[in-house]
């Protein structure tokens, strides 16, 4: 028996979460560093905001949220003397307790904000981890999200890791280091091996992905992937598609799973739609590479869906995140259409913002304005899914005696039907269009039984 199997194929013992909330919610200040000539594609507020909702996420008791101004990045605590005094006055005299703050800390630094303020401190990373770890719900989820924590913690082995203490008092679990080994040393060798592990496993879960997804592709039924930043309305957008009810809230990182489902298109033609985790500024690099398994879809996707949050006044910055990270994945849209959904248009009016002002991101097939919240421009989304897959497919006129039963059914799943006329008594008269991947297959099913191609 192995040590680590144990029945919802978890592996026991996994990092403890940054931040302990048994109880009361943890009273946060959040710092939103303002750093002089760094270019971004989000203005401060925007930044500040989504900060404010990543902290809200997991339910942070948010005592202040500031704005500080960076001349230079100190090496010892990234922001000046003067800030840190001020904030750990702060923190003194608001019972804060932990302080996030909005870039990525060298470990250094970490720990003399901390030493001086007096409170626990994060970085944007962490902050971004300790979601995950809240929402992963499958199996692959927490693998994936165990292994990005241990990636990050394997550079801060400054302080004592908790948990892994605790399970060597319990004895049993062949953690012992040897004599003379070191805390950190040992800890350290701990991590290392269980990082091998969960590479391990999720090895064999992208093995297992990768025959499904074969099959699917057997099956010729194209996947269609939908992406976006986080919060962009991608679940609710699934949901009106499919009829599906996967968790959507207004929440940042509701989904982490990659939930796929087939619907049927107005013309017949079926596909795969899939709805996964959303993307967001400096998204960890090891969480994007923990998370490629999963995001396999989307990089084998026949069609890529953006979704924009076009009623955000923030998402161009947001689009051209998830430009970054479909690059980081590999995906670029020479190989692979993306169609962009404007999606929240019900809100424009609202927020005074309009359509006229949104450019596409990037080369794009289409854009297409909807509400998955009203179903606004839905019908206009399927059709353009359906043309756009059917693009460089060819239109044939076939005919199928009606000893050929089993023909029909392929014609309606590897095959767009146009139209058929009524049987007669020879058979049955059908206008299908074919997609270069399906043609040799289809040639070769209906070889002389094609009447006119527009070839
Ligand atoms: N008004 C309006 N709200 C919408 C629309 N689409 C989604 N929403 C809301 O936006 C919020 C986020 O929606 P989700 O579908 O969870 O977004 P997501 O892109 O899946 O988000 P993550 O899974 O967190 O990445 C929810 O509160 C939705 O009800 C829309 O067309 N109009
Ligand atoms: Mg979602």
């Amino acid at each position: 028996m192995s040590e680590f199997d144990d029945e919802d194929g978890r592996l026991p013992g996994g990092p403890k979460p940054f931040i302990d909330r048994q109880e009361k919610p943890t009273r946060t200040g959040l710092i939103c560093p303002d750093v002089r000539g760094k270019s971004s594609y989000h203005s401060l507020e925007a930044r500040q905001a989504e900060f404010e909702g990543l902290a809200e996420a997991i339910r942070l008791d948010i005592a202040f949220s500031d704005v500080v101004k960076v001349r230079d990045i100190r090496p010892a605590t990234y922001i000046g003397a003067g800030h840190v005094e001020t904030i750990a006055e702060r923190v003194k005299a608001e019972e804060v307790e932990l302080l996030l703050v909005d870039t990525a800390l060298s470990p250094i630094q970490q720990r003399n904000l901390e030493r001086e303020t007096g409170a626990k401190v994060l970085d944007r990373t962490a902050l971004i981890l300790e979601i995950f770890g809240e929402r992963a719900a499958t199996r692959e989820g927490v693998l994936q999200v165990e292994l990005a924590h241990l990636n990050y913690q394997k550079g801060r082995l400054v302080r004592s890791w908790t948990h892994l203490e605790r399970q060597r008092g319990s004895g049993g679990m062949g953690f012992m280091g040897g004599p003379g080994e070191t805390q950190i040393e040992s800890d350290r060798r701990q991590i290392t091996e269980r990082i091998v592990l969960l590479e391990d496993r999720l090895d064999k879960v992208k093995k297992t992905r990768a025959q499904q997804r074969q099959q699917r592709t057997r099956a010729a039924i194209p996947v269609v992937a939908l992406v976006g930043y986080t919060n962009a309305g991608k679940s609710t957008l699934f949901n009106r598609l499919t009829g599906a009810g996967v968790f959507a809230e207004d929440l940042l990182f509701a989904t982490l799973d990659t939930t796929i489902r087939k619907i049927e298109l107005p013309h017949g033609r079926e596909v795969m739609l899939s709805d996964t985790v959303g993307f967001v500024a400096d998204l960890p690099h090891d969480l994007v590479a923990a998370f490629r398994a999963t995001l396999e879809e989307v990089v084998d996707a026949d069609i890529i869906l953006h979704v924009r949050d076009i009623a955000n006044p923030d998402h161009a910055g947001q689009a051209q995140d998830v430009l970054t990270v479909l690059d980081e994945l590999g995906v670029s849209s020479e190989k692979t259409p993306v169609i962009e959904v404007w999606n929240k248009v019900d809100l424009l009016s609202e927020t005074g913002l309009v359509l006229g002002s949104a450019a596409p991101a990037g080369k794009v097939l289409a854009s297409v304005p909807v509400s998955a919240h009203t179903g606004q421009g839905i019908e206009d989304l399927k059709d353009l899914i359906e043309r756009s897959l059917g693009e460089q497919a060819r239109t044939y006129h076939v005919h199928v005696p009606h000893s050929a039963g089993s023909d029909i059914g392929w014609l309606h799943s590897h095959a767009e039907v146009v139209s058929r006329d009524e049987p007669n008594e020879r058979g049955q008269d059908y206008v299908v269009r074919v997609d270069p991947r399906h043609r040799t297959a289809f040639l070769e099913r209906f070889n002389g039984r094609i009447a006119t191609s527009d070839l």
